[in-house]
Parts: C-alpha cells; structure tokens; sequence
C-alpha cells in the first residue's frame, strides 16, 4: 500500500473560520448584534491558558466579541456558579464556555452544566448530551464536531462503515460515538479494559485514538485502507505527537490526521460556528 493521503486540518479549519467570519458580518449587518463568547479559565495550567488564548484571538479574528475571565485556582465552587449565572443573564453573551480541565476539587461537569444550553458552546450540558443521544438538533462538542467535518472533507461516509473509537472521554469518546452512530456507522467504543485492543482497532474502517497514550497505535493495528483519525495530543520532549505511530500507519492507512494540524485546528473553528449558531438562538 502507498502512503496515506494527509488531511490538513489546519486548512480545514482556515476555510471554516473564514466562513464563519462572513456569517458574522452578515449576521450583525442584519441584526444589529455581535456575537460574544465568555470564557472562563481557572487555574495556571500553561496549556489551557495558550486554548483560551487561542480561542479569544480566533473570535477577535472573525468578529466576535471574548470576555475573558481569568480566576486563581483557588476561587470557590460558589464564585464560579454566580459567575456563570451572571453570563447567563447577560444578553451581550451568545456563547459561555468553562476550560477543561478545571483544579481539584471543583467539578467541572458541575460546572459546565450550570451554563444555559442556548448558551452551550461546548455542548456538553446535560440538555446538549441527552439532545444528541436523542437524535433532536443542538450545539455539539467541537472536537467530534471538527472530526465529522474532516471525514467529509476527506470524501469518508461513515455511512455503513466499522467506526472504532479508543477512548471514552465525556469531552470526546461518547459525543464522537453518537455522532458516527447519527451518521449510520457501526461503532465500538474501546477503553483501558478492552480486551484485544489490537484486534478491535484493525476491524475499523475508520479508527479514532482519543486516548492520551503516545503512539499507543502501531501500524499493524490498522486495516489497509482505513481512515486513521488522532485527536491525541501529548506533549513530549521532543514536542508533540498524537496517540498514532503517524510514520508506520500512514503506510497502512488510505487518509490520516496528523498531530500537530489535524483535529486540534479544528476545535476551535467549530467553537466559533457554534458561537454563532447560539447567538441565533438566544437573539445576543
Ligand atoms: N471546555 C473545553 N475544554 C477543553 C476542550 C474543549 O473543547 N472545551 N478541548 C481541549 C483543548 N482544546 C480546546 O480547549 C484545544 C486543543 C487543541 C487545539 C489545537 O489547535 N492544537 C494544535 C496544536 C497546538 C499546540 O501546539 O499546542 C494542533 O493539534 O495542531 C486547540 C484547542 C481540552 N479542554
């Protein structure tokens, strides 16, 4: 088998945001309003304050407005809720969104669902979860999101196909589940007591590492010709790299992401498409 087509998630999400931009201009020469996106961040971890960052300067880009808000890690769980409350009442908020993880002990699933479900850009409130497991319209998570528009651009259906999925995150695994199922593919879901991981994976015609483990995937767990998608991002001495041995499965594979500029880029493309669509629904 030759080498694997590479999908360029960083050009995906280019086309996306600036697509985005456009459906904003039209939406404020419409209406009137601009969208806003309220993130919050607790805590110093580097990595979440370099996406939140990322996330602020994309809406900056494409014509929305951030409000950034920025707590120590030790701010109460009582703080965070009036909080959230507050940007759920404030009308020039269209989109609230809590970075994960949040420091011990607060919950983050807690937290996340105190935001309105209009309001929901990460889909991952108990409304938005039940809405896509009940197969009702809604604001999805924006990984799987970016990972279901990468399958399209690639020309990959998963119509009919074997989907397996390593990991069983509530940010990834289980969102990414229901949107495959919703689209007609056959899914197994995997986890640390799955037993013959390996032989699982090579069934897939579509195969999704979401795991946080390097280069778990070899290039024998493959079927030729599967769709390799790696939403691992683990970062290493030497930098960092997905949760696929990308060298060996791409000459297994017919299409692979790579990592960094695969599914990453396109987190926060559909971060702001989803900005959008719940700034539709709340009228902000
Ligand atoms: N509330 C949320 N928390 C977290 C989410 C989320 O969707 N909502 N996802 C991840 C982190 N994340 C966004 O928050 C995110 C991850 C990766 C990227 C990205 O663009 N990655 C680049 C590499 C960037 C780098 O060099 O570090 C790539 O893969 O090319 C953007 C956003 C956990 N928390």
């Amino acid at each position: 088998m030759s080498s694997a087509t590479i999908i360029d998630g960083k050009a995906v999400a280019a086309a996306v945001r600036a697509q985005v931009a456009e459906d904003v201009a039209a939406y404020t020469a419409e209406t009137g309003r601009t969208p806003g996106l309220a993130t919050i961040l607790v805590g110093d971890d580097a990595g979440s304050a370099v996406y939140v960052a990322g996330k602020q300067k994309a809406c900056a880009e494409v014509g929305i407005k951030g409000f950034d808000h920025r707590l120590p890690a030790d701010t109460s769980r009582e703080e965070l809720l009036a909080l959230i409350d507050a940007l759920n009442a404030d009308d020039a908020v269209s989109g609230i969104l809590c970075q994960l993880p949040v420091p011990a002990p607060l919950d983050g699933v807690e937290l996340t669902n105190r935001i309105d479900a209009r309001k929901d850009v990460d889909g991952l409130t108990i409304a938005s979860t039940g809405r896509l497991s009940l197969g009702m319209d809604g604001l999805r998570p924006c990984t799987p999101k970016g990972v279901m528009l990468l399958l399209e651009h690639a020309g990959v259906a998963p119509q009919g196909r074997e989907a397996v999925i390593v990991g069983r995150s509530n940010l990834f695994g289980k969102p990414m589940a229901q949107l495959l199922l919703a689209a007609n593919a056959t899914v197994t879901t995997c986890h640390s007591r799955t037993a013959d991981l390996q032989a699982v994976c090579r069934r897939a015609d579509i195969l999704i590492a979401a795991v946080g483990v390097p280069h778990l995937v070899k290039g024998d767990w493959v079927k030729p010709g599967a769709t390799v998608i790696d939403v691992g991002m683990n970062r290493l001495e030497s930098g960092l790299t997905g949760d696929v041995d990308f060298e060996a499965a791409r000459e297994v594979a017919s299409a692979i992401t790579p990592v960094p500029g695969g599914v990453g880029p396109m987190t926060i493309a559909c971060l702001l498409r989803n900005t959008l669509t719940a700034a539709r629904m709340v009228g902000a």
